[in-house]
């Protein structure tokens, strides 16, 4: 096999949306398991731990009055209250990672996408995530045993109000099967990477193939 050439480039910041219970942490984490060369954003929030969630790597957890101090004193890339709580994208590490030509991923809601694109606007890409049907996304949040029935109700009642969002985005996945969205999701980073104006560092690569002699 040969090996790839490195060109350098710019890092993207990579936005998956979708009601709740759609599968977007589901194909993050596969999205994050396929490609070594994305980090996750992870958010502070202020609702309350999951069953199997762990504090800093599903969220940063913190209480509300830790959260309002981080958002005064400018800490967040942006900030949203979704179902009652508060999320946040913290600067710093997100920062770093651009600077490094690193991909940073963010599940995040249509809120949150909104205030990256006033503040990274090229750097940004966005997929919605939708469910195949109204009962799929019902079942999936039943099934996902994470949350009681009065929340289940909610979300439900949320998403209609999430799913009109979807044409803010640049692009859209029906996550039927999870392989074939998995998939999807993947082949869109791919491409993306490949945009001529992320890859900075074409011009030298060009420049010193076309200069070199003897072919
Ligand atoms: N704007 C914004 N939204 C976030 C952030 N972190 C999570 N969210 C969104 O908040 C919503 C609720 O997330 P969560 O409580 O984990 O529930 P889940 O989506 O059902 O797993 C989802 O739409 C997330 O995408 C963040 O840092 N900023
Ligand atoms: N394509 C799919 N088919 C069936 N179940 C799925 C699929 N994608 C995700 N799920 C399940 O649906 C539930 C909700 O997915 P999750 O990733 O937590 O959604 P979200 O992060 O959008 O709230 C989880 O139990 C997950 O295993």
């Amino acid at each position: 096999m040969t090996s790839s050439v490195s060109i350098a480039r710019r890092g993207m910041l990579f936005v998956v949306s979708s009601p709740s219970g759609a599968g977007k942490t589901t194909l993050s984490r596969r999205l994050l398991e396929a490609d070594k060369d994305i980090d996750i954003s992870i958010s502070f929030t202020t609702r309350p731990m999951r069953p199997g969630e762990k504090d800093g790597v599903d969220y940063s957890f913190v209480g509300e009055n830790t959260f309002l101090r981080m958002q005064k004193d400018g800490e967040f890339l942006e900030s949203a209250k979704v179902f009652d709580n508060w999320y946040g994208t913290p600067k710093g590490p997100v920062m770093t990672a651009i600077e490094e030509g690193r991909d940073v991923l963010f599940d995040i809601d249509w809120q949150g996408a909104q205030q990256l694109a006033e503040v990274v606007r090229g750097d940004l890409v966005t997929v919605f995530i939708l469910p195949p049907s109204r009962q799929a996304l019902f079942e999936r949040l039943k099934n996902r045993a994470q949350d009681s029935d009065e929340v289940v109700a909610k979300r439900m009642s949320q998403a209609d109000h999430e799913i009109s969002h979807y044409a803010e985005y640049g692009y859209v996945i029906v996550n039927h099967d999870l392989e074939l969205a998995s998939r999807q999701l993947l082949a869109i980073l791919h491409a993306e990477r490949l945009r001529r104006r992320r890859q900075t560092g074409l011009r030298d690569f060009v420049q010193s193939m076309i200069g070199e002699d003897g072919a």
